[in-house]
């Protein structure tokens, strides 16, 4: 039986390019969500509402102001999120008067973040990672991997950013069920470890590039911003466009910048507190 509680809960709704969040700060206090009660927490009618919740813990890494724990809307981990670290920094800055230049911790490696305003901030996700192990493909040597969705060959991409992207390039912007069944294969398919993030990309022109996502545990969101990077640091290697690059989703721009093999990539953006609130209803803690 799930263990139940009646604290109070404070929280924080925030967005980036309108990829949601809600942010808990457990540094001080007991908290062990469970994926039952993060799915009812993501539920947009019954619950918060988000993509994913952001749980904020000490770190134990020398220098790192706090690890970042993300959890998706289904209830499942993931190691990174560009778009929350972004999000996180303008917390940490405008809560706590956090310094404007921060390491953050995340399952996927260390994150660093620079704060100038809240319509200009910088995440720096780490070196992104082409084998297809990474990605956790364990039977594929390079991308791309041909894969058959819907009676239709595709020839897939893919890059680590901390977690797993797999990207299609397209020669249309795709609509909503093609997105859908597009990501639900490909995320969902039997050969990936752990699934994976699926990206469908077209480039409008050497610094522009139109995508949508459907995101690991979240399904289609206004924009990912690891799925950003890993979609730039992909077609930045095919050399199909140059660096900075501007990847325009739903949600708005990212400016992604990778100066190529063996270097961190940088994505700068844009992030907002929407709301706090506090959750005073029973939570189930399993
Ligand atoms: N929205 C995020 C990615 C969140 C995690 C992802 N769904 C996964 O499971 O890897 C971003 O902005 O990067």
């Amino acid at each position: 039986m799930p263990e139940e509680r009646n604290d109070a809960l404070a929280f924080f709704k925030l967005e980036a390019l309108g990829n949601d969040f809600m942010l808990v700060d457990a540094r001080q206090r007991d908290f062990e969500p469970g994926p039952g009660q993060v799915r009812q927490w993501a539920d947009r009618r019954r619950g918060v509402g988000f993509d994913q919740l952001l749980v904020l813990r000490p770190s134990d890494r020398p220098g790192h102001h706090c690890r970042v724990e993300i959890h998706n809307a289904d209830g499942s981990r993931a190691e990174q999120c560009g778009n929350g670290m972004r999000a996180v920094a303008l917390w940490l800055s405008r809560h706590e008067g956090a310094r404007h230049e921060l390491h953050l911790e995340t399952a996927g490696g260390s994150v660093e973040t620079r704060y100038r305003s809240d319509d200009e901030i910088s995440a720096t996700l780490g070196v992104p990672d082409f084998d297809p192990r990474a990605v956790g493909l364990a039977d594929t040597p390079t991308f791309p991997r041909r894969f058959t969705v819907d009676g239709e060959e595709l020839d897939v991409h893919g890059a680590s950013m901390g977690n797993p992207h797999l990207l299609v390039i397209e020669d249309e912007e795709p609509g909503p069920r093609r997105l859908d069944i597009v990501g639900r294969t490909l995320g969902g398919h039997a050969d990936l470890a752990h699934g994976a993030n699926v990206g469908l990309a077209v480039v409008e022109s050497p610094h522009r590039v139109r995508l949508r996502v459907f995101e690991r545990g979240a399904g289609p969101t206004l924009a990912c911003g690891s799925g950003a990077s890993a979609a730039a640091a992909i077609l930045l290697r095919l050399g199909r466009v140059e660096a900075p690059v501007e990847v325009i989703q739903p949600g708005g721009t990212l400016v992604v910048n990778w100066p190529g093999r063996g270097q961190v990539l940088t994505t700068t953006g844009p992030a907002r507190l929407v709301f706090e609130g506090v959750i005073r209803c029973r939570t189930q803690a399993g």
